[in-house]
């Protein structure tokens, strides 16, 4: 696997750089809660959070406008603008009412930390949705970096988006990125970077399809994945 280039190493361990939605928390609930009042607003049938599951991960833009053509709306620029502005709205009031971190990802995090890695976030979420909720939930101060597609300019599956926040986190190499779908693989893959992928999350395809180095079914497992891409990585080079 082609090293990325991330500059030079600045004492840290190196760079874990983890997704959000999926991830480290189930947002669901209030995405699918926010979804439905504007369908609400909009006269039309509720999403629900099964069916807003998968379409989680690409983004505000595009989550709004699968869930309109999930209810037969044909996508018009200006109306779908303006339909992604008020979702916007609605969801800025309930960011982390419903959200909660996943099992063991505060423990893991700060094990992580105090083990010397350098944390961030690389969502496809706004940068202030991401801080905020990161914040919310009391894992802010875990992360030297919380990227959206907003901060760089780029969003998964964009490998900048990976490189940029790699390099902003300031952790040097290895890095391994930690994700739950096919845009996280695909974005890491794109970048050269080992990738761990959590089972729990929002993937619409099977994950061992997409061969992340390491699948794993919760944050308890992720030390131990972490620990076998190393050594791998430490043996091909
Ligand atoms: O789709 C989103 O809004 C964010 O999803 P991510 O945190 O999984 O990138
Ligand atoms: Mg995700």
């Amino acid at each position: 696997m082609a090293a990325m280039d991330i500059g030079t190493t600045t004492g840290a361990r190196g760079t874990i750089i983890f997704d959000l939605d999926g991830t480290l928390v189930d947002s669901v609930p209030d995405l699918a809660g926010a979804l439905d009042s504007l369908m609400a607003e909009k006269g039309l049938e509720a999403i629900g959070i099964p069916a807003a599951r998968k379409l989680i991960g690409h983004g505000i833009p595009n989550l709004v406008r699968s869930a309109l053509t999930l209810r037969g709306v044909v996508w018009r620029d200006e109306q779908g603008a303006a339909d992604v502005k008020r979702f916007t709205e609605i969801y800025a009031t309930r960011l982390s009412r419903e959200t909660r971190p996943y099992p063991d990802v505060e423990r893991v995090l700060a094990m992580l930390a105090a083990e010397g890695w350098r944390l961030a976030v690389c969502t496809n979420k706004m940068e202030r949705f991401a801080r905020a909720i990161v914040d919310d939930l009391g894992l802010g101060r875990y992360f030297a970096v919380v990227a959206g597609p907003d901060t760089f300019g780029v969003g998964k599956p964009d490998p900048r988006h990976l490189t940029e926040t790699a390099r902003a986190t300031g952790g040097g190499a290895p890095v391994v990125f930690v994700g739950d779908s096919e845009v996280d693989i695909a974005t890491a893959k794109a970048a050269g970077v080992p990738v761990i992928a959590l089972s729990y999350g929002y993937s619409k395809v099977p994950l061992t399809s997409l061969e992340p180095d390491a699948l794993i079914d919760g944050f308890d497992e992720l030390p131990a994945a972490l620990d076998a891409i190393l050594v791998a990585s430490w043996k091909a080079a």
